[in-house]
């Protein structure tokens, strides 16, 4: 393991910041923390990075205990989501200064800086101002700088949050490349779940302090150990007592056993999807709300105000619900398989 943390505890004042945390971050892998802003995130990162210290627990990097040991000589990279360059430096000092710091013979550092250049597809802009680039590359030569020193762990905190979605997407696919070249163990916080499914190879889910997951993408996705994580990780919908994902569900234009009636009441074609509320003839539940594809419902010749009737669908992973259909359970009967 290249990070283990553990019983890490943090409070800001009487503000229960982190509680109990225990973790461990393969070497090697892309990691991601995920959740909602105010969870932690970044105070656990930031744990790891030495630039905040935990009340209690520990934390060890590459089998070395780093609790107590400077940010400086944890040998980390960070790049944060309004990165610092030094705005009177060119591209190629910025990501030559560690190094610099770090009194490197002169032919090291410049032949480091022209494999960064490389790596992050820079080289034109060697001899740019940061004000000279666009949002999307300022990212990358922080990326570039953080990895100049050969970092053991690369911290990232929200590093894309600040660009428009189109670049953010690029980006994205480009650290996933780029993990897969360089292979360094990297922590990256993110609130945004696409993000962290798309990009990371395991995503630990942070909320309230506390973790509430540690899996891969399809784990997570799939098998949800909390109601938490199933709402966090993507659409959710309430189907009788079950909180279940809206393409889970399975519609029938004829009638089925055990199954809930109801009436399209709203039709939304979105791309290749087509999403429907279905309001339940029974009960004051709200609308369910299902999502087909565009072929399925031609297929069954859906329409607007048609009765149908929708079931799970096979292997579909559903939360049984107890409490009030308005809000999300906290007694549950978790992971049910339907
Ligand atoms: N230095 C501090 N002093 C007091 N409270 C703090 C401090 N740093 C963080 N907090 C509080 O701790 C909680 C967790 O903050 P943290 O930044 O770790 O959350 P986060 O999950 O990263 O959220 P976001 O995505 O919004 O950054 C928040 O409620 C925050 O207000």
């Amino acid at each position: 393991m290249s990070i283990e943390i553990s019983q890490v505890n943090k409070n800001f004042g009487d503000f229960v910041a982190l509680e109990g945390i225990d973790l461990s971050i393969p070497t090697g892998q892309l990691t991601a923390l995920l959740g909602p802003s105010g969870g932690g995130k970044s105070t656990l990162l930031r744990i790891i990075a030495g630039l905040e210290e935990a009340d209690s627990g520990r934390v060890e990097i590459e089998g070395v205990d780093a609790t107590r040991l400077p940010a400086q000589k944890r040998n980390v990279g960070f790049v944060f989501q309004h990165y610092a360059a030094f705005k009177h430096m060119t591209v190629a000092r910025n990501i030559a200064f560690g190094l610099e710091i770090r009194k490197r013979p002169k032919a090291e550092i410049a032949a480091k800086v022209d494999e960064m250049l490389e790596l992050v597809h820079l080289g034109q802009f060697r001899d740019r101002l940061p004000s000279q680039l666009s949002g999307g590359q300022r990212q990358r030569m922080a990326l570039a700088r953080a990895l100049a020193i050969e970092p053991t762990v690369l911290l990232l905190d929200e590093p894309f949050g600040a660009l428009d979605a189109k670049v953010r997407k690029e980006l994205r696919d480009w650290l996933r490349r780029l993990h897969d070249e360089v292979h360094v163990t990297t922590v990256f916080v993110t609130h945004d779940q696409e993000e962290a499914l798309e990009v990371a190879d395991s995503i630990v889910v942070i909320n309230d302090g506390r973790i509430e997951q540690v899996g891969s993408p399809d784990e997570l996705y799939d098998a949800p150990a909390t109601d938490f994580v199933l709402s966090f990780l993507g659409p959710v919908t309430r189907l009788g007592d079950l909180q279940i994902r809206p393409h889970d569900i399975e519609v029938s234009v004829t009638p089925r056993p055990d199954a809930v009636r109801g009436r399209i009441t709203r039709w939304t074609r979105i791309g290749f999807e087509v999403r429907l509320d279905v309001t339940p003839s029974e009960g004051q539940q709200p609308p369910v709300q299902v999502t087909v594809t565009r072929a399925e419902a031609r297929n069954l010749g859906l329409q607007h105000g048609d009765e149908l009737w929708l079931t799970p669908a096979a292997g579909a992973q559903a939360i049984r619900a107890t409490n009030d259909p308005l809000t999300l359970s906290t007694q549950s009967q978790l992971g049910v398989t339907v």
